[in-house]
């Protein structure tokens, strides 16, 4: 491959705004394995592949815009963190990133958990096989029905999320002569560095039941003396896409804090803790984020360590990784429709899809990186907005990026890492039809997720 050079930078740079790229990449052909799945590369003509499948080809047989899954990439990345937290602590992938009965047989094989927080997640779990004893249920407002199922089915563990549910769940559990193992979600009062919509352990939000003021201590008080509940750990998420270990390494000493005055008041060592998800990865070369085995190894020192000083039997440890599992695995491909552009200001790169099929950017401000992978380029760097076709100006895809100049509508472009919270946050605005998903692996690619119809859209148009 290549490296053009590009002495005269591109005619906007100045126009950048901070924090984000603030040169053009040194060659924009080149894929960073940082952002892309394991098995991308470019064939002989320049072509992006994935499992030894070009984009082109690709485009043709599923159409565009499409989420094209590694299924090497993700299978890897489960073993990677079932191998780095070993047989004394368990994984559990966080299916809001994103589930399908696919992922959830590819779980099951690769010996991963599954965390779920709606009924419908937890019926798509059960219809692909996940043994029931291996899924947690979550949510701040599950209704009665969701929490009967799931103890009728026998999930491994409820996570509690209000006093209510307390009392909700041991009345169902015990109205089904069952006891539920549950486990208390506190708020630890760590201000994540996250955005905010995404950081959920500060005191201010919807989530857990607060440290603070002793009401967690107090749910674990009314959640012991319930029959129909056995209560087996504390649970703490401080929040997404973290890079920082230090809210962890704060979140997990005032868990240990918590099972200290447990042990204390109520004679009763609670054998579990779990730290959540919230993982970072990166999305684009600028990030770097932390490997499997390294924040195992942080976390289980942290654990041990708090848990010597106060003298407690160090419990068993769990974590809910989503984005950092299926997040590097998948890519969107996009076909250029329109360009515009902006004198003095940037150009306008319009795509086939949009914020129907990525709200991040809009939602999170997310920083996304893109590359023309239909062909390789030598022209100079443009600085480029990606955005979508729907009827919002806020419809953007990747805020700020480079594409050679000489993009033409036709192109095919990819935005890499789009495995986590784009298939599941999809929607149907603009009357918009959600993008299959495809999943490749040794050269063979199939639908994991078909392609919605306007058949499908109309049928819920009951007139
Ligand atoms: C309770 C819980 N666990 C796990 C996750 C997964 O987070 P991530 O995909 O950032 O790892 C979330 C989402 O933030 C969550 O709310
Ligand atoms: N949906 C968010 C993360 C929050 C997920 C669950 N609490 C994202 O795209 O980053």
């Amino acid at each position: 491959m290549s490296r053009s050079a590009h002495p005269a930078g591109p005619r906007h740079a100045d126009v950048l705004p901070e924090g984000h790229y603030s040169a053009p990449p040194a060659d924009l052909n080149f894929l960073d394995p940082k952002v892309w799945s394991q098995t991308v590369g470019r064939d002989a003509d320049g072509v992006a592949t994935v499992a030894g499948l070009d984009v082109t080809s690709l485009a043709e047989e599923f159409g565009t815009p499409a989420y094209f899954l590694d299924e090497t990439d993700f299978r890897a990345r489960c073993r990677a963190w079932a191998d780095a937290f070993g047989k004394d602590a368990d994984v559990f992938y966080a299916g809001k990133a994103f589930l399908s009965r696919a992922i959830v047989r590819w779980l099951h094989e690769e010996g991963l958990n599954l965390d779920v927080c709606s009924g419908t997640e937890l019926a798509t779990a059960l219809a692909a096989g996940m043994p029931a004893e291996r899924i947690a249920f979550h949510g701040n407002n599950k209704s009665e029905d969701e929490i009967r199922r799931a103890v009728d089915v026998g999930v491994g563990r409820i996570v509690l999320d209000s006093f209510q549910e307390i009392v909700r769940v041991a009345h169902i559990a015990q109205s089904l002569g069952k006891r539920q193992r549950v486990q208390i979600r506190v708020t630890v009062g760590v201000e994540a560095h996250t955005h905010e919509f995404i950081a959920t352990a500060h005191e201010d939000q919807k989530f857990g039941i607060a440290l603070a003021g002793g009401q967690a201590a107090e749910a674990v008080r009314r959640a012991l003396k319930l029959d129909g509940l056995e209560l087996i750990g504390i649970h703490s998420h401080i929040g997404s896409q973290i890079f920082d270990m230090a809210g962890f390494e704060v979140s997990a000493r005032r868990v240990v804090q918590l099972l200290a005055e447990v042990r204390d008041e109520h004679g009763v060592e609670l054998p579990e803790i779990d730290l959540g998800g919230g993982l970072g990865i990166a999305y684009t070369s600028d990030d770097d984020p932390r490997e499997p085995h390294e924040i195992a190894k942080a976390l289980n020192e942290i654990v041990s360590r708090e848990c010597e000083a106060a003298g407690l039997r160090t419990p068993r440890i769990s974590v809910e990784p989503g984005r950092a599992i299926v997040g590097p695995s998948a890519f969107t491909l996009y076909e250029v429709g329109t360009i515009k552009p902006l004198e003095g200001l940037r150009t306008y790169v319009s795509v086939d899809g949009g914020m129907s099929d990525n709200i991040r950017t809009a939602l999170y401000d997310a920083e996304y990186s893109v590359a023309l992978v239909s062909r390789t380029s030598e022209a100079e760097p443009m600085l480029v907005r990606v955005v979508g076709k729907h009827c919002e100006s806020g419809d953007i895809v990747v805020r700020d990026a480079f594409l050679p100049a000489d993009l033409a509508p036709g192109d095919l472009i990819a935005v890499p890492a789009t495995g986590a919270y784009c298939r599941s946050m999809a929607s149907n605005y603009n009357h918009a039809l959600r993008p299959p998903v495809v999943a490749v692996r040794d050269g063979e690619a199939r639908v994991i997720v078909r392609r919605e119809t306007e058949e499908d859209l109309l049928r819920l148009d009951v007139g």
